[in-house]
């Protein structure tokens, strides 16, 4: 192997389309080929064949994660056309020795990936002695969005097994060359090749990242930092789709339309018109919060206008969301501060002092709590749970990768359902 060798993974379920970012990725500068274990799940071993068919002078990568029966499947894949196959390394010995004699039997190598297991580096020398020939150091998909990170995997087996390793698992043009430094000799590299809309300049990208590795080791952000980045970059309707269609505000407009509000909630609960809750809560809430308020969605008064917002600008406060109804509309749209109401209404209320700031309310049918994520745009609000911000962040940026490849497709002349193969995915 004269390497670093980039392994670009196709991680789709539509073979007509791996296909094509695969010649893409291989135009951008990919050594190798990975039929992603989504792919080999939805089309077989057909995927493999298909694979080697289109590219037969690039090694081909089955990612068949195998964890029982070693010589059947490895044989299946071999005789497909991989070139490499994976095994789970922690599968038990038996599976990873069959698969071994098998590789042996039928020419091809065998990579352990170390997804999820607990021991890596004894695992992985203990394979290495089970005579695989490709460590994986993999953190997986659903990992990673929780803030799991394939360098630290990386560096705890690097340079302590004397088989090349792979690194595997968000790896980017910014950590592919990081990676590299750290001791990875394969790089595999799935969402940030495959999701681009330019597939051959991203690979080109990470290529590149390989070639001249001399680059600084990104610091680490302040979490709550590196989420209101994340959030920042994506739209809600994203994030929903991230979260499986919850977490949506009903019946919320923008006041100042085409806005872009993310913070975390400082939350109020007052009764229909009493204004003072909503406003003292102006001085509780911090720089790039986002003030949540329940009005008991009452259309007649407004609890909220112009001096509140004005207010808001002062202290840096990132948002309003008002279950219930705003007054001063042409101001508020001039301050142009993301305001999110159910109503408008020239009624101002009175300042009674009913109420609560900071407890867990419901607002637009959904449930917030203090410190919950509020992110808004033209098409509404979503809230996300605090627990799970970073988690959802992540993968509401998945989905926009993923959005940014099928429009792109449909650009060059197909449709969302041709794309998406609907008919063929229709719930049987
Ligand atoms: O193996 C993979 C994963 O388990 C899905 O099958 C991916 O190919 C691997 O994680 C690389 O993809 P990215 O993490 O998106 O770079």
């Amino acid at each position: 192997m004269s390497g670093p060798i980039l392994q670009a993974a196709l991680d789709l379920i539509e073979l007509s389309r791996a296909v094509q970012i695969g010649r893409e990725a291989i135009q951008g500068g990919a050594d190798w080929i990975e039929a992603g274990t989504p792919l080999i799940k939805s089309e077989g071993m057909n995927a493999v064949r298909r694979l080697k068919e289109e590219f037969p002078d690039t090694i081909i990568v089955a990612d068949m994660k195998i964890a029982d029966t070693g010589t059947l499947e490895v044989e299946m894949a071999a005789k497909a056309g991989a070139d490499v196959v994976c095994v789970l390394a922690g599968a038990d010995d038996s599976v990873i020795s069959e698969a071994v004699r098998a590789g042996h039997l039928y020419g091809v190598k065998i990579m352990a990936d170390l997804i999820n297991v607990k021991e890596p580096l004894k695992r992985a020398q203990e394979v290495e002695a089970l005579g695989v020939d490709i460590i994986a150091a993999h953190v997986g998909i659903d990992q990673q969005m929780k803030g799991k990170n394939s360098l630290d995997l990386l560096s705890e087996i690097a340079g302590k097994v004397n088989i090349p390793i792979g690194a595997a698992g968000g790896l980017n043009a910014q950590t592919a060359g990081e990676a590299v430094l750290a001791g990875a000799d394969i790089l595999l590299v799935g969402s940030s090749i495959t999701k681009a809309a330019d597939v051959a300049a991203a690979a080109r990208n990470v290529r590149n990242s390989i070639d001249k590795p001399g680059i600084k080791k990104s610091g680490k952000a302040d979490i709550n930092d590196e989420i209101r980045a994340l959030f920042l970059e994506v739209s809600a309707p994203n994030i929903t789709d991230a979260m499986h269609r919850k977490g949506a505000m009903s019946g919320l407009i923008s006041i100042c339309g085409d806005v872009k509000m993310v913070g975390r909630a400082v939350t109020v609960e007052t009764v229909a018109g009493d204004w003072a809750k909503p406003v003292e809560a102006i001085d509780v809430a911090q720089r790039g919060d986002v003030i949540v308020i329940n009005n008991g969605r009452a259309t007649h008064v407004a609890p909220w206008g112009e001096l509140a917002t004005h207010s808001c600008l002062n202290k840096g406060i990132s948002g309003i969301v008002i279950d219930g109804s705003v007054r001063d509309v042409d101001d508020i749209k001039k301050l142009g501060l993301p305001v999110f109401a159910t109503a408008t209404s020239p009624n101002a209320g009175e300042p009674k002092g009913f109420g609560e700031i900071g407890t867990e309310i419901k607002c637009c049918g959904e449930s917030v709590r203090p410190g919950d994520w509020i992110i808004g745009d033209e098409s509404g609000v979503v809230v996300v749970p605090k627990e799970r911000a970073y988690e959802i962040a992540k993968r509401a940026l998945e989905v926009k990768k993923h959005e940014n490849r099928v429009r792109e497709e449909i650009k060059r002349g197909s449709t969302l359902s041709v794309v998406m193969e609907l008919v063929k995915w229709e719930k049987k």
